[in-house]
């Protein structure tokens, strides 16, 4: 059986040569795909190829044109549905619902999206009236940063790329992206999707690679580039910040989370626990919005520990095309490590993992997978480690509360602030608590509850900017304002 390379996709075409890696399946440890890794030149001529394709005859597209050509990438989505979902659970081992119901339907979903917001976007205008009777009118033209660089994570691949590469292209921009080297095939089939819907070469291309002395770090510091959109770990984001600095080059970020739920006694216990089990244990606790603090009232305390710990042991580890299957592997042995040593200092630092806490003993055949239990803890303080950095895996640490002032103060008490769910029976608490929240988003009685045209990003270490909606439409573009003098004479 000969392996499958996965190539760069430069102007249009697969690029042959470069030296491989292996891209592994965590679900059982076995090699999926060779991955040609892009060296500096490759990257300096994807750059290239954008910065072409801008100069040719896309430079020239109209917003209605663009909308246009999303509108066809969108629907050729949805007729390789299978490939894009085949591809998605290979690099991940999600669970095919979850891979079907969640990345894949984005990816279309965010074309479709950005291409009805560029469609029907306008400019911003001022008509400008002085006391002396002179008038202007303002308006701000919008157009293209040129050559944006989309470097984004494995954990929801083709959902987190295709949620910048769709606002970029609509836009006007050309793209170099560079999935993470865990889960490279997505992005590629992507290549092969846009030449398909007929989007000119060059507007859309992809660089394979690691960060630092890699494909990630050649792109950062490339010249052509006017702009970064990262998604990813918070350290990374300050690296590529220190890359983007010497040409003031604008950045979209955004990183990771230590996210906090607040369950109030007066909430419903049923739902809030459903809706806990959901944030904290979706795609194995690997999305930047999952729980990983849960803060709960006295006196329901015991109640939804036990409900939550219930819940966890329901969840079922298995193959993603198995239907019974909850729960998938880490991406890696290497993110394993990250989250296993967490276990350790949990116990170390007074903790009890009341569910989980160990790997599982699995089947032989998915023996050499990156799998651990979904984790639940109490007893941990609320300043130990596993309670203040990201673990990025199925674990949250339950931690009781007395006060609603005390709750807000342990929810915000983080560097971080990216989301946030509040769990109440009242109306007036869930808004007075939620706007309270130090984060980006907060959510009342749900979780990960989407709608495109609503502002997405953290503060804090959670990132810098906001995107989603008219956000991206203002970070993709750069606004010439026009002022037209409308009075008769030119006057100081
Ligand atoms: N959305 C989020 O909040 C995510 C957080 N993480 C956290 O980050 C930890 C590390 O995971 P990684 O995949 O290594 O995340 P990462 O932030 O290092 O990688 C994300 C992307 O950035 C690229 N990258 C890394 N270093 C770079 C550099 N110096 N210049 C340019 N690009 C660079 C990577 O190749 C990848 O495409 C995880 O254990 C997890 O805790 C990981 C993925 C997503
Ligand atoms: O729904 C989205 O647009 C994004 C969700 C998740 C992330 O951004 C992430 O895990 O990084």
């Amino acid at each position: 059986m000969t392996t499958q390379l996965i190539r760069n996709f430069v102007g249009g075409e697969f690029l042959e040569g470069g030296t491989g890696f292996d891209n592994v399946n965590p679900v059982d440890g076995s090699v999926l795909s060779v991955v040609s890794e892009a060296d500096r030149g490759i990257v300096d001529s994807a750059v290239g190829a954008a910065q072409k394709a801008l100069e040719g005859p896309w430079g020239r597209y109209t917003a209605n044109q663009r909308a246009a050509v999303m509108r066809r990438i969108a629907e050729r989505i949805e007729e390789r549905f299978d490939d894009l979902l085949a591809a998605e659970i290979g690099d991940t081992g999600k669970p095919e619902a979850l891979a079907r119901d969640l990345d894949v339907s984005r990816a279309s979903l965010n074309f479709r999206a950005f291409a009805d917001m560029i469609a029907s976007a306008g400019v911003d205008s001022y008509l400008t009236e002085f006391p002396d009777g002179r008038r202007a009118l303002n308006y701000a033209l919008r157009k293209p940063l040129g050559v944006v660089a989309v470097i984004v994570p494995w954990n929801l691949p083709l959902l987190l790329l295709t949620w910048k590469v769709a606002p970029a292209i609509a836009c006007g921009n050309a793209v170099v992206v560079k999935p993470s080297e865990e889960t490279p095939t997505s992005a590629t089939l992507l290549g092969e999707i846009m030449k398909e819907a007929g989007l000119p070469d060059g507007v859309y291309n992809v660089v394979h690679g690691f960060g630092a002395g890699s494909a990630g770090e050649f792109l950062t510091t490339a010249d052509g580039v006017d702009g970064i959109t990262f998604t990813g770990e918070s350290s990374t984001g300050s690296t590529i910040m220190r890359a983007a600095a010497p040409k003031v080059r604008p950045v979209s970020f955004e990183l990771g989370g230590k996210n906090a739920a607040l369950v109030f006694a007066d909430a419903n216990i049923e739902r809030a626990v459903a809706g806990l089990t959901r944030s904290i244990f979706t795609n194995t606790g690997q999305v930047c919005l999952c729980t990983e603090r849960v803060y709960i009232q006295l006196p329901i305390f015991d109640e939804v520990v036990a409900g939550l710990a219930e819940h966890a042991n329901s969840l079922v580890l298995g193959k993603p095309f198995d239907k019974r299957t909850t729960t998938g592997p880490l991406i890696s042995q290497k993110h394993r490590d990250k989250v296993l040593s967490y276990f350790e200092k949990a116990e170390v630092e007074g903790g009890t993992a009341i569910v989980g806490g160990r790997i599982p003993d699995m089947p032989t055949d998915l023996a050499q997978g990156s799998w651990v239990l979904p984790t639940l803890w109490t007893g941990l303080a609320h300043n130990s480690s596993p309670m203040r950095e990201e673990v990025f895996g199925p674990v949250a640490g339950l931690i009781p509360f007395d006060t609603e002032d005390e709750a807000v103060r342990l929810a915000n008490d983080t560097q971080y602030g990216l989301a946030a769910s509040v769990w109440t029976g009242s109306l007036e608490r869930g808004h007075r608590v939620g706007g309270r929240m130090k984060t980006g988003i907060s959510w009342v009685n749900t979780w990960y509850m989407r709608d495109l045209r609503s502002p997405f990003g953290g503060t804090g270490l959670s990132g810098i900017g906001r995107e989603g909606g008219t956000n991206s439409l203002h970070f993709y573009t750069d606004p010439t304002n026009v002022c037209i003098n409308l009075s008769e004479e030119e006057t100081i």
